[in-house]
């Protein structure tokens, strides 16, 4: 049965629609004491409005409720109709299936009537058969003793005759002729016999089987009755099953009216007990619908009248407003200003403090006795620290020892990170708009691609440096937003190329932007924009592989090329709109060593010279700068040139010198360190600003110098480099002695 549920008004709960109105808004404090009185206002009346609402809603409950009531009882006889139908329904079935038992035991009935009738005519058949059968052989027995007792006779009489004379002889023929055909009747009686047997025989047989379809009649007779029977009692057994499911099912439907009935009744007097309540609810609340309806009309009026003041309102806001807005607006103008203040200062004090430090610095890496080295010789290790200052170094050369003083040198046993240590500071600077080179300088096998490649697991300054770059990118990223792209080249034999690009053998030209700028461009250098390590480690797999189908012998090839790995990283400040630009450019240098005064010759001597050629014009471009000279000789090689912007200006320089230690190899590591030392010692003081031109000598006079004075030329960096290290310190870098 459907359970009825009385669909009751929701409770009304006063103010439960509160702050959802079309004014809701400007509900909570507000600053304008106006505006929050009108919106208080404006809550109570919506307050009472919502009352007034619920009275009506009431009224109309009363009658929802009378509208329930009678859906009830049109239901409960709906459902009486249903029982009622469902019940004459079944009994129409039941009637129909008895019915049709009756017929069928009917029809069984004359099937066993006319089987016996059947039987009987065959048992009278079969009796009459009988009857004639007995006769026969009633006759038969009677004819047998009858030919029997003549045969007797005509036995005697022949005897008889047989015992008289030939007269008799006579007789006994016409005896023997009388006997013959007494014989022929015989016979004949004998043939007669045999077919009444067979007759006989066939006869009994006729009975037999006339014997055995009576017992199969009869089989079939009893096995109709017991059918019969079984019907009879089925028949009765499901007359009495319906007779009980008619009962089940009255007493069914009685119950579900009863049941039905009760709910109703319990149902009806929920109702009238919501109806009393909802009465009496009503008179308590007339009075108060009374005063609402006077509030509600005064509010009404108010209501209409809030337009006006709304305006007058927000006439008077607007005003605070645009008074508020401007003094923001003045104090963001002061704030930006200060900002740019601020950053200012921030830029002239990261400049005062590089300045301080160099804007081009000189550090040098001595890299570890490998085990290759070994080769079962007694290695010497010719290079010694100073302990207590770790911007000094000794080298053992021909029997003396020469020191060189740089801005820092890094012992074998320093690590990839103490290396990158010292050097984030310049990579973060590209971040506020600054250009920055790091070279590593040095004779081939001298570590210059471990410190800036590094190795699988240990990555070198280029990997870190771009990491490093993401890292500050991303704490920067609520005021800036930076976009990181990098680009990789080759310098071979001064031709450029792009190891990104898909052509990577083809050569490229730098030329000056058409804007007028005075800046450089490369046409046609492929760029890719980085966003993760992911990003780097796929650029320096295309570099890396580019690089390789260049040259079957890629450390052969890596040698005698400069490879570059310039970063740009351009950011825009969101709330300022201030845009900044800055470079990093991570090269990797040609092998140093002099090459062209082993005697080489034909490529190998082209490519020395070249290598020469392009790092002593880089030695030029690095002195030209850090001496302040009028001109700089940027167009000298390709490498410079392509770093002219990145070297000029506010930009800053670092020359990471790679030394080896073996002994095999101090005649490089002199010639190195004098480079570095060269570069170093033309500090800006008040002689090096002056605008003095000193080529750097190409590999042979740098020899020669080292020769004829090892010990005093690299600027005075000789035996005692402690004294010089306090001197520089107590100076100043600016007032290191002059070249
Ligand atoms: N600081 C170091 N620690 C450990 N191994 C180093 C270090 N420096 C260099 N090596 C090893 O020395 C070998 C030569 O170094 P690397 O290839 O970097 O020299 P290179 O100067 O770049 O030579 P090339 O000019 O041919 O490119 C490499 O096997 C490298 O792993």
């Amino acid at each position: 049965m459907q359970a009825f549920q009385l669909e009751l008004p929701p409770p009304l709960t006063g103010g439960r629609f509160f702050g959802v109105g079309k004014y809701s808004y400007l509900v909570g404090a507000h600053p304008l004491p106006m505006i929050q009185k009108m919106v208080e206002s404006m809550s109570q009346l919506q307050k009472e409005e919502l009352q007034v609402q619920d009275k009506e809603h009431r009224k109309g409950c009363r009658g929802l409720l009378y509208q329930q009531v009678e859906n009830l009882q049109e239901k409960v006889f709906i459902h009486a109709e249903e029982v009622n139908k469902l019940r004459s329904e079944e009994n129409a079935l039941l009637q129909e299936s008895l019915s049709q038992l009756q017929l069928e035991v009917a029809e069984k009935n004359a099937q066993i009537l006319k089987q016996e009738l059947e039987v009987q005519q065959k048992m009278d058949c079969l009796n009459e058969v009988e009857q004639r059968l007995n006769d026969s052989l009633r006759e038969r027995a009677k004819a047998k003793e009858r030919f029997n007792f003549r045969l007797w006779e005509s036995q005697q009489t022949i005897a008889s005759l047989k015992a008289q004379p030939p007269q008799i002889k006579y007789i006994v023929k016409r005896v023997e002729v009388e006997s013959s055909k007494l014989k022929e009747a015989l016979n004949e009686a004998q043939s007669q016999n045999r077919s009444l047997e067979e007759q006989v025989g066939m006869q009994s047989q006729v009975l037999k089987e006339m014997e055995q379809q009576l017992q199969d009649s009869r089989n079939i007779s009893t096995w109709l009755r017991s059918q019969i029977q079984k019907y009879e009692s089925e028949v009765e057994r499901v007359h009495r099953e319906m007779v009980e499911v008619v009962q089940t099912m009255k007493d069914e439907k009685n119950r579900a009216i009863e049941d039905a009935f009760m709910q109703a009744q319990t149902e009806m007097k929920a109702v009238h007990e919501n109806l009393a309540g909802v009465r009496t609810n009503l008179l308590t609340l007339q009075p108060a619908l009374r005063t609402l309806t006077n509030d509600y009309n005064s509010l009404k009026r108010q209501v209409r009248d809030f337009p006006l003041m709304l305006q007058r309102a927000l006439q008077t806001t607007r005003a605070e407003i645009g008074e508020v807005v401007e003094e923001v607006r003045n104090t963001n103008h002061e704030l930006l200003c200060k900002y740019r203040r601020e950053l200012q200062l921030r830029k002239k004090y990261h400049n005062e403090l590089v300045r301080l430090k160099g804007n081009i610095r000189v550090f040098c890496r001595v890299r570890p006795v490998m085990e290759e080295d070994v080769d079962g010789l007694e290695v010497m290790n010719m290079v010694t620290f100073d302990p207590e200052d770790d911007a000094v170094l000794h080298l053992y050369h021909k029997g003396k020892l020469v020191s060189f003083e740089l801005d820092k040198v890094f012992p074998p046993e320093a690590t990839q990170q103490d290396v990158f240590q010292e050097v984030q500071d310049l990579i973060t600077s590209c971040i506020d708009g600054y250009n920055v080179c790091i070279f590593a300088y040095g004779q081939t096998g001298s570590g210059k691609t471990y410190t800036m490649e590094g190795m699988q697991g240990n990555p070198g300054i280029n990997q870190r440096a771009l990491q490093l770059l993401f890292a500050e990118v991303a704490e920067k990223a609520l005021d800036w937003e930076y976009t990181i792209s990098v680009n990789m080249v080759e310098i071979y034999n001064e031709a450029l190329r792009d190891l990104l690009g898909k052509e990577p053998h083809g050569k490229l030209d730098i030329k000056l932007c058409p804007d007028g700028s005075g800046h450089l461009y490369v046409p046609g250098l492929t760029e890719f924009t980085v966003k993760s390590v992911e990003d780097i480690n796929r650029v320096f797999e295309i570099g890396h592989m580019n690089r390789v189908t260049e040259c079957t012998n890629l450390n052969e090839h890596s040698s005698r090329s400069h490879a570059l790995l310039i970063v740009t990283v351009s950011g825009v400040d969101s709330s300022t709109g201030i845009r900044t630009t800055g470079k990093l450019n991570l090269v990797d240098l040609a092998g140093s060593e002099r090459v062209g005064k082993s005697g080489a010759e034909g490529s190998r001597l082209r490519e020395a010279q070249y290598i020469n050629k392009s790092l002593s014009a880089l030695g030029d471009v690095i002195y030209a700068l850090r001496s302040r000279q009028n001109h700089v000789p940027f167009r000298n090689s390709k490498l410079t040139y392509l770093l002219q912007d990145s070297l000029s200006g506010e930009s800053k320089t670092l020359m990471m010198v790679q030394v080896s230690p073996l002994e095999k190899n101090t005649g490089e590591t002199l010639y190195s360190l004098k480079f570095a030392q060269r570069v170093r010692s033309v500090e800006l003081g008040p002689m090096a600003k002056k605008t003095e031109v000193v080529s750097f000598p190409p590999a042979d006079q740098m020899e020669l110098d080292s020769r004829s004075s090892p010990n005093s030329s690299p600027g005075a960096s000789s035996g005692r480099p402690g004294s010089l290290r306090k001197k520089l310190q107590i100076s100043g870098r600016g007032k290191s002695p002059p070249l």
